[in-house]
């Protein structure tokens, strides 16, 4: 198999967070989500991977070079970080042109698009532009690099409704090509839900799990039951709510027991995308 990216053994110390140590392997076709609490790595993990923060130790590959050996993996990676730095004094149409001859493969026509669909402004200073308005036009300046690796660190966090549905519509439309890689930093369920073939969660610099985002929502099955629960701990248990309510990680164990000490369920539900990551998080 070979990956888009390869994050081997990373480790990286900063004051007092500590980034992994661990492996992340992201192969070329899929969108992965990052998600994770405010301070967890994510903006770690991407700037790392970009070769901004020098790990501590381990490795970092891009469609297998090493990011710290060579330069010429930078025409394979659009990225987009959280802080735009050095865009300030500029209007779009003059961040455009100098994007544009930095990436070879610059697409000028998905540029017109986004700049027409999200109606990105290009002739105000980007410093006098409002937050969902750099936003925007960062994308704009970012999605058309044409590389095959795209890395969107929280890119609709400040885009209005009507944007972000487009957004998520033009980048799933980006991702048919069938061999590109997407990678997105968001708290946005509904980025994760549209778009999201994996996700990777993040807490306290460590990555508590890669999965497939379908595979994820089985994780957890609340049960409603009939009368008050026993005291003791249930197969599987993670979290109780009042008397009559359970979540376990093990349907099958958990069923069981509750036949064998004839115990009945009035319903159970699996918990949806949200509430699985908030629990992941929180137990
Ligand atoms: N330049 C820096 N120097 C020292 N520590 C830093 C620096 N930048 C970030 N950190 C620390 O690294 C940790 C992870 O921060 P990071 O920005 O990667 O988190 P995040 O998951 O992206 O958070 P958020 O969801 O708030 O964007 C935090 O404890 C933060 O204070």
């Amino acid at each position: 198999m070979s990956y888009s990216i390869e994050v081997k053994d990373l480790q990286k110390t900063r004051d007092d967070f500590e980034l992994g140590p661990f492996n992340l392997n992201i192969e070329p076709g899929l969108v992965t989500a990052l998600v994770g609490s405010n301070g967890a790595g994510k903006s770690t993990l991407l700037k790392t991977i970009m070769n901004l923060v020098k790990p501590t130790s381990g490795d970092i590959r891009i469609l297998g070079s090493y990011v710290n050996h060579t330069e010429s993996w930078k025409q394979d990676i659009a990225y987009l970080p959280q802080n735009k730095l050095g865009h300030d004094p500029f209007n779009g149409m003059q961040l455009k042109e100098l994007v544009s001859s930095l990436y070879p493969n610059w697409d000028e026509a998905l540029f017109k698009r986004i700049v027409k669909d999200l109606d990105v402004n290009l002739k105000k200073n980007f410093k006098n532009l409002s937050p969902g308005g750099q936003q925007k036009l960062a994308l704009a300046l970012t999605i058309p690099r044409n590389a095959p690796i795209i890395i969107l660190d929280e890119p609709t966090s400040h885009i209005d409704i009507v944007s972000k549905t487009i957004l998520l519509d033009l980048l799933a439309e980006w991702m048919e090509d069938g061999e590109r890689t997407l990678i997105l930093a968001t708290h946005q369920v509904e980025d994760i839900r549209k778009l999201a073939d994996m996700v990777a969660i993040m807490k306290d610099g460590n990555l508590l799990a890669y999965k497939d985002k379908e595979a994820l929502i089985e994780t957890y099955t609340q049960y409603w039951m009939v009368d008050p629960l026993p005291t003791e701990s249930l197969p599987g248990e993670v979290r109780r709510k009042g008397s009559k309510t359970v979540i376990t990680n093990d349907e099958t164990e958990l069923e069981d027991y509750l036949s064998q000490h004839q115990l009945k369920w009035l319903n159970k539900e699996t918990l949806n995308l949200e509430n699985t990551i908030s629990l992941m998080l929180t137990k």
